[in-house]
């Protein structure tokens, strides 16, 4: 019988969307029949050990993903599973992502001490975030908030909370979701307010491109509205780049084509300063998600998305 071996980050969110996603694939090989077995091997990444330095400074979010990807190519692991939103745009030669599974609440999340939403939080308090993206919108609706970075896994981000005097951090809400921590969110962010990270709240199941056994098993965990949008949003991030931390944000919805009509995908984007000072976002509709993500990143970029972008990454 196959074995197959799950390679994972050692974080509580990693872990706990590790076991989640092992426990559906269990449940979809034997609803078909695949004999298989699972085996969770943890491994340490350089963004895990280096969680005291800013990511941008260091190399960004790759840094989570590189070493898993290693250990799938040098067949270690047979399969990883990632947050969508920390995948560099482009996979090493031999890696495909082999499912891509329904994704939990795209929204960001605020965390608050006393006030439960943004407008309720007093003038001038101090918000946590590390995110360009999370900052830039943060600020164009709230000018007179202070962001600090902050950084570490979810649970360090909430015990800053206290120690360091925030006033209020921002998390992705499907971290929280996943791990059993939703009683912490003092209010939810909608999208037309703070846009999210490109696949934000969705996974990424990453295996070998030649393993036919892993491949088939993967194609029944694969949610394709799900799959449609994050490659709307995943062509987005690619027609701008996108790759390190900037302070981007895109979110595609899908609305199911009835009979034979193919699915319609509405796809914003955002661009902005990381003062919020400057904030492009365009929407578009169509049904060829990678067409679509260059359609509104051209519509960024013909009001000067690209200098913003260049300017950050100076
Ligand atoms: N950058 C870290 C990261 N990567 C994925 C998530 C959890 C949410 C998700 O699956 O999108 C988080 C934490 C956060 O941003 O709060």
């Amino acid at each position: 019988m196959r074995t197959i071996i799950v390679g994972t980050r050692q974080s509580a969110l990693a872990l706990t969307q590790t076991g989640q996603a092992v426990e559906l694939l269990k449940q979809l090989a034997s609803e078909h029949g695949i004999e298989c077995q699972f085996e969770i091997k943890k491994i340490v990444t350089k963004g895990d050990r280096i969680l005291d330095v800013t990511l941008s400074k260091v190399g960004g979010k790759g840094l989570f993903v590189k070493e898993i990807e290693q250990a799938l190519t040098d067949g270690e692991i047979d399969i990883a599973v990632h947050s969508m939103k920390d995948m560099p745009f482009e996979l090493p030669e031999g890696l495909i992502v082999g499912a891509i599974p329904k994704r939990e609440d795209p929204r960001d999340a605020l965390i608050t001490r006393g006030a439960g939403s943004l407008d309720e939080l007093p003038q001038g308090a101090l918000v946590g975030t590390s995110s360009l993206r999370r900052a830039s919108q943060l600020q164009h609706h709230r000018p007179d908030l202070r962001i600090e970075s902050i950084r570490g896994n979810i649970d360090s981000r909430l015990r800053k909370l206290e120690e360091e005097n925030f006033d209020a951090i921002m998390l992705a809400a499907a971290g929280l979701h996943r791990i059993g921590w939703q009683d912490r969110i003092s209010s939810y962010l909608p999208p037309e307010l703070c846009l999210p990270a490109v696949g934000q709240g969705a996974l990424c199941i990453e295996c070998r491109g030649n393993d036919a056994f892993v491949l088939d098993l993967l194609g029944k965990f694969q949610h394709e509205p799900t799959a449609l949008a994050v490659r709307a949003e995943r062509a987005f991030l690619g027609r701008l780049n996108g790759g390190c931390q900037v302070p981007l944000g895109a979110y595609a919805s899908v609305e199911n084509g009835s009979g034979d009509e193919a699915p319609l995908l509405t796809l914003t984007g955002m661009v902005g300063t990381p003062d919020g000072v400057t904030m492009l976002k365009e929407t578009a509709s169509g049904n060829d998600p990678e067409a679509l993500g260059s359609l509104v990143a051209d519509m960024l970029i013909a009001q000067g998305a690209e200098k913003i972008l260049a300017e950050v990454r100076e």
